[in-house]
């Protein structure tokens, strides 16, 4: 059996008498799509922000294909291959959509001053194409992002986490006030990307409170009650667990 790609061992972040996780452990093994749920206020947040490394746990570890990655910052993490969607939409309005896929991978190659100085491809055209034509975006990619539906943009948002072909990407609500009709095709898209790397497939970990998409999407899946892990499991283990049943999924 391979090694995880991501081992994170009870880790803990309390905010005064909060305590948003308090001794979350889990393993993420390579080419695994991991789901977080949860209800409002579990944690799933507070444990997404620490393995981005844009808060510090206040104990516990995260591993990253076997090193201790607990105490690096964003920028570092992203070289290492982390990337990730946020919550809210993060394109750059008056920029193209090409264009904001190019700013995505060119975050990951370098520094700022680096940029400036960068040819204004850097030779990530062909990458941002094959993805424009793959997330069916091809008709609006020279149309600045700010003026697309709200659906199209979070397509360009999750396009852009996958310039930089990382191993592992975090997604933060990825149907969050996303179109019905649109939730199956997000979902066939994560699945195709998922499946597309070959030997050096990614893995993703996603908090989504759309049910049908973490059940359909998802190879296994956390549960998170006030910082706490209430099962992990397979879909149909969760689906079927009386105690996550009582606390969440029936309501
Ligand atoms: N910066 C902060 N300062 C103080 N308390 C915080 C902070 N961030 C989160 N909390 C608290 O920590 C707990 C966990 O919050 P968190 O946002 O991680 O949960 P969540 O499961 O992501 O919720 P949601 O599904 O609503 O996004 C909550 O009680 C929240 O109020």
């Amino acid at each position: 059996m391979s090694a995880p790609l991501l081992k994170v061992n009870n880790l803990k972040k309390a905010y005064g008498a909060i305590q948003a996780v308090g001794g979350v452990s889990f393993e993420v093994m390579p080419g695994e799509i991991f789901g977080v749920i949860g209800p409002n206020g579990s944690g799933k947040t507070t444990l997404f922000n620490s393995m981005l490394g844009q808060i510090k746990p206040d104990s516990g570890s995260i591993e990253l294909n076997g090193e201790d990655v607990s105490r690096l910052g964003p920028l570092e993490l992203n070289r290492r291959g982390v990337g990730r969607t946020f919550q809210t939409l993060q394109v750059f309005g008056k920029m193209t959509v090409r264009d904001n896929l190019l700013v995505a991978a060119q975050e990951h190659q370098g520094t700022m001053f680096g940029r400036m100085f960068a040819p204004s491809d850097s030779g990530l055209g062909a990458k941002a194409d094959a993805l424009i034509d793959q997330f069916r975006i091809r008709h609006v990619a020279d149309k600045k992002a700010g003026e697309l539906s709200y659906g199209q943009q979070k397509l360009v948002d999750i396009a852009m986490a996958f310039m930089s072909q990382p191993a592992l990407v975090l997604l933060d609500e990825p149907c969050a006030g996303v179109n019905p009709s649109l939730v199956g095709g997000i979902s066939t898209l994560l699945k195709q990307l998922n499946q597309q790397q070959g030997a050096k497939k990614s893995s993703f970990v996603v908090i989504e409170h759309n049910m049908d998409f973490v059940m359909d999407l998802c190879h296994r899946i956390m549960v998170m009650v006030e910082g706490q892990v209430m099962a992990i499991g397979t879909p149909a283990e969760i689906r079927g667990n009386k105690q996550v049943l009582d606390a969440y999924l029936g309501n």
